[in-house]
C-alpha cells in the first residue's frame, strides 16, 4: 500500500491539479466554457476537435473548394492557418488552401508581421499571396496618415483592408475566405452593434467599425472578471438575436465605381479613396447613414464633420 501511494504521488505533477481529461498532466487552464481544468495538450486537442465539428455540422466547406486564409501574421490568423492546414490534412477535407495577406504599408508593423506569414508559408506548405494598399489604391497607410494625421486613420485602414481581402480573393479565384477571430473580439462586436443599433450588421454577425471598440473591450473585461462566462454568454445572445420582420434592412448591391458589394451607390472604399485623391481626406469619415448617403447622392458634395474617432487600431471592419 505504501509503495502504491508513493507511486501515485510521484505520478502527480507537483503543485497543481491534474487535467480532468487525460488525468496525467498538470492542468494549465480552466476553460470558461466547461469550467474544466485541463492541460495544454488536451486543450489543443479539444479545440481542434470543436472546430472540426463546427465545420462539419455547418457544412462550411465542400470538397475541392479553394479557400483563402486571411493571414495578418498575428496570433489569431497564425492559429487559424495552423488549424486549417492540420484539419484539412487530418480529416481529408480536400481543400486547396492559400494564405492571403494585405500589406497596408505601415512601416515597422506589417512588414514585420509579414515575415511571420512567410514562415507559415514554408511551415505549412500553403502558397502565399500578398496584396498591397499601394498597388490596389495607390496609397500606403503611412502616406494616408501623413495626410490626415492619426485621427480617423483606422477608418481608412479597416475599410481598405476589408476590400483588399475581397480583391485578393478574386485574384486567387477562391470560393471562400476565412479570418481569425477570438471570443473577446466577437463579444465586443455583438455589444458594439447593439450599442450602435446596427441591426443589419448584427444579423450578419459581422464587424462594426472601430469606434467605441476600446470602451466595449474594457466593459467586457470588467464583466469577465466578475463572471468568466460573460464573453460566451454575449456571443450566445448575439447568435440567438431575432430581428423583427418589419425592421428595414439595407439592400445589397454593387458599387457603381468598382463593382464590389455595397448597399450604397459607391462603396465606402471608393468614397474614401475619392476623397484622398481629391485632397479631401475627411470625405466619408463617419457613419454610413448621413455622410456617405449624401456623398452618394451627389459625388461633388463633400463633408468632413461628425467624424467618429477610433479608440483602437487593428480590428477587421466588415
Ligand atoms: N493585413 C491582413 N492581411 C490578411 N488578413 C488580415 C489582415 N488583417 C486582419 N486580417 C484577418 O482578419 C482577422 C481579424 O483581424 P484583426 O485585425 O481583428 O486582428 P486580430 O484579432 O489581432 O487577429 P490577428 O491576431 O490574426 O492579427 C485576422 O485574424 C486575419 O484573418
Amino acid at each position: 500500500m505504501a509503495s502504491e501511494a508513493a507511486a501515485e504521488t510521484a505520478a502527480k505533477p507537483r503543485g497543481g491539479r491534474l487535467c480532468t481529461i487525460c488525468n496525467t498532466k498538470r492542468a494549465a487552464l480552466k476553460r470558461p466554457k466547461t469550467l474544466e481544468q485541463i492541460c495544454k495538450d488536451c486543450f489543443y486537442a479539444v479545440l481542434e476537435d470543436e472546430i472540426h465539428r463546427v465545420i462539419v455540422d455547418n457544412h462550411i466547406f465542400k470538397r475541392g473548394e479553394r479557400v483563402a486564409i486571411g493571414a495578418s501574421g498575428g496570433k489569431d490568423s497564425t492559429v487559424l492557418a495552423y488549424v486549417m492546414s492540420e484539419l484539412n490534412r487530418r480529416h481529408d477535407y480536400g481543400l486547396d488552401l492559400f494564405l492571403l495577406s494585405v500589406d497596408e504599408g505601415i512601416t515597422g508593423y506589417r512588414d514585420d508581421s509579414l515575415e511571420t506569414v512567410k514562415r507559415n508559408e514554408i511551415q505549412y506548405g500553403i502558397p502565399l499571396k500578398v496584396v498591397s494598399y499601394k498597388d490596389l489604391y495607390g496609397w500606403t497607410m503611412d502616406e494616408i496618415v501623413k495626410l490626415i494625421g492619426l485621427k480617423n486613420n483606422c477608418t481608412f485602414c479597416g475599410v481598405f483592408r476589408r476590400q483588399a481581402l475581397d480583391r485578393g480573393a478574386s485574384l486567387l479565384k477562391v470560393d471562400k475566405i476565412v479570418t481569425g477571430h477570438n471570443a473577446d473580439d466577437i463579444a465586443e462586436t455583438v455589444l458594439l452593434n447593439i450599442l450602435r443599433g446596427d441591426i443589419a450588421r448584427l444579423s450578419r454577425c459581422i464587424y462594426s467599425p472601430n469606434a467605441y471598440r476600446g470602451f466595449a473591450r474594457e466593459f467586457i473585461k470588467d464583466l469577465e472578471r466578475i463572471r468568466p462566462r460573460a464573453i460566451l454568454d454575449i456571443i450566445k445572445s448575439g447568435e440567438d438575436f431575432r430581428i423583427a420582420t418589419h425592421t428595414k434592412m439595407p439592400e445589397q448591391g454593387n458599387c457603381e465605381r468598382c463593382g464590389y458589394i455595397s448597399s450604397q451607390k459607391w462603396c465606402k472604399a471608393c468614397v474614401l479613396l475619392d476623397g484622398l485623391n481629391r485632397g479631401l481626406p475627411k470625405q466619408g469619415i463617419g457613419r454610413t447613414r448621413g455622410l456617405d448617403a449624401e456623398r452618394n447622392k451627389d459625388s461633388r458634395e463633400t463633408n468632413g464633420t461628425q467624424s467618429l474617432q477610433s479608440k483602437q487600431c487593428g480590428s477587421l471592419d466588415f
